[in-house]
């Protein structure tokens, strides 16, 4: 069976001290309330959270992500972060290829081949986003431009190393609009992904590997979500901010 999956991603929100009560208020939730043993909750905080946040999480059900890491290991790249320091925090998992980090700082294909590379180097999970904007979806695009993108950032990967990630369908027209694709468009993709995986990776390896969606994912919709037979959980952006909504989301399997 392959792993269900529910992870927040905090984006630029939060102090210090309100990410702190968030994870708290969390993993009291979880550990009462979570019964599912095969859903993994994870917290994708900001960097500067995520040293303290790890203290809280440490030794309790939840896994920590980052948002985002440079595809070098060290080097004179002000202001940036790399996968040896996340390892060291230490971190599981880093969102890559987000619509946002796409469209606001210029994230080409080739960068992130180079930060899958990285981060698979240094044992950390990538949690690659990959979707399409609303004009592709209406000219009926969409599964062929979201494929593309699988295929030129990760098929230069073995197998072996493919198997090790998370793949995340994050429709940009669903991110951050209340409008959520319907559980149809969600299973279409998901099962278009997982047969593109399996074309170039074999059964094993498509059957094996998890899809999250995510695109305004509330408590409301997660359960009929998560029914879909290729949907392996969430990606989830504004719910993630509210400990109860996303605990509930978490709680939808
Ligand atoms: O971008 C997202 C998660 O990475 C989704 O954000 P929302 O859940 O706020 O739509």
């Amino acid at each position: 069976m392959r792993q269900n999956i529910v992870a927040g991603n905090w984006k630029m929100n939060n102090t210090l001290d309100e990410g702190l009560k968030l994870t708290s208020e969390v993993v009291n939730m979880v550990q009462d309330e979570l019964t599912n043993n095969n859903v993994q909750v994870i917290l994708g905080c900001p960097f500067v959270h995520l040293t303290s946040v790890q203290k809280l999480t440490n030794g309790t059900k939840l896994a920590l992500s980052a948002q985002n890491c440079h595809e070098e290991a060290k080097g004179a790249y002000t202001g940036e972060i790399s996968a040896t320091m996340l390892k060291s925090v230490p971190v599981q998992y880093v969102i890559i290829g987000h619509s946002e980090r796409r469209q606001y700082f210029g994230e080409s294909h080739d960068t992130l081949t180079k930060k899958t590379d990285t981060l698979l180097a240094h044992n950390l999970t990538p949690i690659f986003c990959c979707g399409e904007s609303l004009d592709i979806r209406e000219k009926g695009e969409h599964v062929a431009y979201v494929c593309n993108q699988l295929k030129d950032s990760l098929f230069h990967l073995s197998a072996e190393d493919f198997a090790r990630l998370v793949i995340a369908y994050e429709p940009i027209w669903a991110i951050g609009t209340g409008v959520t694709a319907s559980n149809e468009q969600a299973q279409e993709m998901h099962l278009a992904i997982r047969s593109f995986i399996a074309d170039k990776y074999g059964k094993e390896v498509a059957e094996g590997t998890p899809i999250l969606y995510g695109g305004s994912v509330k408590p409301d919709n997660a359960k009929a979500l998560f029914a879909c037979p290729d949907v392996d959980g969430g990606l989830v952006g504004g719910a993630s901010l509210k400990s109860r909504d996303f605990v509930d989301i978490a709680k939808s399997f």
